[in-house]
């Protein structure tokens, strides 16, 4: 067991410090982190674009410490004020409720600066810090981690060498009370179909009825992708998912999960399932198809009459375990062709997967889950939940197979935080107990290494 009384000259300075690391996570937040760039290339869109860099750090090196590899990202979604933000996504504001509101505050720039100011707390405390660490940062997890695969399986044994278990902050829990320990992700397949037909923008009034029209053409696509109960149309995608067993069945029994939190969450009761246990198997444990966009098509306040002549729809399918992104990639392309075909239309169609990652499930019986419990414990004085995430972490799985070590989820914010969304959040308690978690969880690995 970590000594209780180094924990609580850590908790206490990181109390002090709580006013500081705000203001921190406000620069941070103030950086737009969608138009970072700086590392090889990659190609969007026919342009030929640099990568951002990855961030490689590492802080001490004992022999007799663990070392524990610690990963996160520093690029963001796009944020907008006109996309109905009730301030600029930029500038982190704290409300009269202590949430830090800004695009970043919960993914990831919260848990990120979270790390660097647990170390921080320890010089400041004059404590010595109980393991190694190796940091990972980079900056396109939200684009599907372009480049991070070669890097990593090309640092196993390198950069990465010696580390003992791999620790993630980037997920939430699963409502807003509880703290959880998360073991598993849902995989992604991120999807563009290019629908291209005119030579450029026509009048709808002039050309309308004459010639075919790419949006016509990419709705009706669009509408043989997915029942509005959420069920995939496409022909064996669901081929390869798990059944579910009674024994499976009982886990998401005891799960603390509260519907009424989670409309609160989506901001509206329109969930499809009205029980906990259907909802949580299709966030975690079932596919889902999301329609995301258009691009190319007017979206613009008016009633412009235009008939767009290239249009891109975008759509991903989040995979469970046993989906081979290979397999529905495949089986996307085909069935997009040939119901495209069945449209006559003289429209030329361009499909394809710009990014995809395979679903993760680890075992959190391993020691690296234990610590991260007893963290929780004298953090939170509860003991967590165990998890799996609806979203996706592409990484996660290229760190357990190419180091061959334990990867742990260790989430900062709450179900609630609205990542991605309008008014991101992460609650100022969430942030500095957090902090307190990531020490007292490095604390409880040297003593585990102790016992
Ligand atoms: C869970 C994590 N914080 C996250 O938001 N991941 C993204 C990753 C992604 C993959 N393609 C685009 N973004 C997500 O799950 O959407
Ligand atoms: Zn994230
Ligand atoms: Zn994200």
């Amino acid at each position: 067991m970590a000594d209780p009384a180094v924990l609580k000259t850590y908790f206490d300075t990181v109390d002090n410090l709580q006013d500081y690391y705000v203001e921190r996570l406000k620069e941070a937040v103030a950086i737009k982190s969608y138009e970072l760039a700086d590392l090889g290339t990659h190609v969007m869109d026919g342009k030929t674009l640099k990568l951002p860099p990855a961030i490689l750090g590492t802080y001490g090196n004992d022999q007799n410490k663990k070392t524990i590899l610690v990963y996160g990202h520093y690029d963001v979604q796009p944020a907008l004020i006109e996309d109905g933000w009730s301030s600029d996504p930029f500038e982190l504001h704290e409300t009269s409720k202590h949430q830090l509101i800004g695009r970043g505050a919960s993914d990831d720039k919260g848990p990120v600066i979270g790390w660097l100011n647990a170390i921080e707390a320890h010089q400041k405390a004059g404590i010595e810090f109980p393991v190694n660490l190796k940091f990972c940062f980079e900056g396109m997890e939200e684009c599907g981690s372009e480049g991070m695969d070669e890097l990593v399986v090309r640092e196993a044994k390198r950069y990465f060498t010696g580390v003992d278990a791999v620790c993630i902050s980037d997920n939430y829990w699963l409502g807003v009370t509880k703290p959880c320990l998360t073991y598993g992700l849902r995989g992604i397949s991120y999807f563009k179909i290019t629908i291209s037909g005119p030579g450029r923008d026509l009048h709808s009034g002039v050309f309308g009825g004459t010639v075919h029209e790419p949006m016509t053409d990419l709705f009706l696509l669009f509408s043989k992708l997915v029942s509005p109960s959420g069920d995939i149309l496409i022909p064996g995608i669901n081929d390869n998912v798990e059944p579910l067993t009674e024994e499976e069945n009982k886990i998401y029994e005891s799960i603390e999960f509260s519907m009424n939190e989670y409309h609160d969450a989506i901001g509206s009761k329109t969930t499809i399932y009205e029980d906990k246990i259907k909802t949580l198997q299709h966030r975690w444990r079932f596919p889902s198809l999301t329609i995301h966009g258009i691009e190319g098509a007017f979206s613009a306040p008016g009633t412009k009459t235009v008939l767009p002549a290239k249009i891109t729809g975008k759509f991903s399918i989040r995979l469970v375990p046993n989906m081979e992104p290979d397999r529905i990639n495949a089986l996307v392309e085909k069935f997009l062709t040939e119901e495209f075909a069945k449209l006559g239309s003289k429209n030329t169609l361009n499909v394809g997967c710009v990014h995809g990652a395979k679903a993760w499930v680890s075992s959190p019986n391993h020691w690296n889950y234990v610590a991260a419990a007893k963290a929780i414990e004298k953090v939170f004085k509860v003991h967590p939940d165990y998890t799996r995430e609806g979203g996706s972490i592409p990484i996660t799985l290229t760190f357990q197979d190419a180091l061959n070590k334990n990867v742990l989820l260790l989430p900062m914010g709450r179900g609630d935080d609205g990542a991605h969304s309008i008014n991101e959040k992460l609650d100022r308690s969430n942030y500095i107990e957090g902090i307190k978690l990531f020490g007292a969880y490095l604390h409880e690995i040297a003593a585990i290494k102790a016992e």
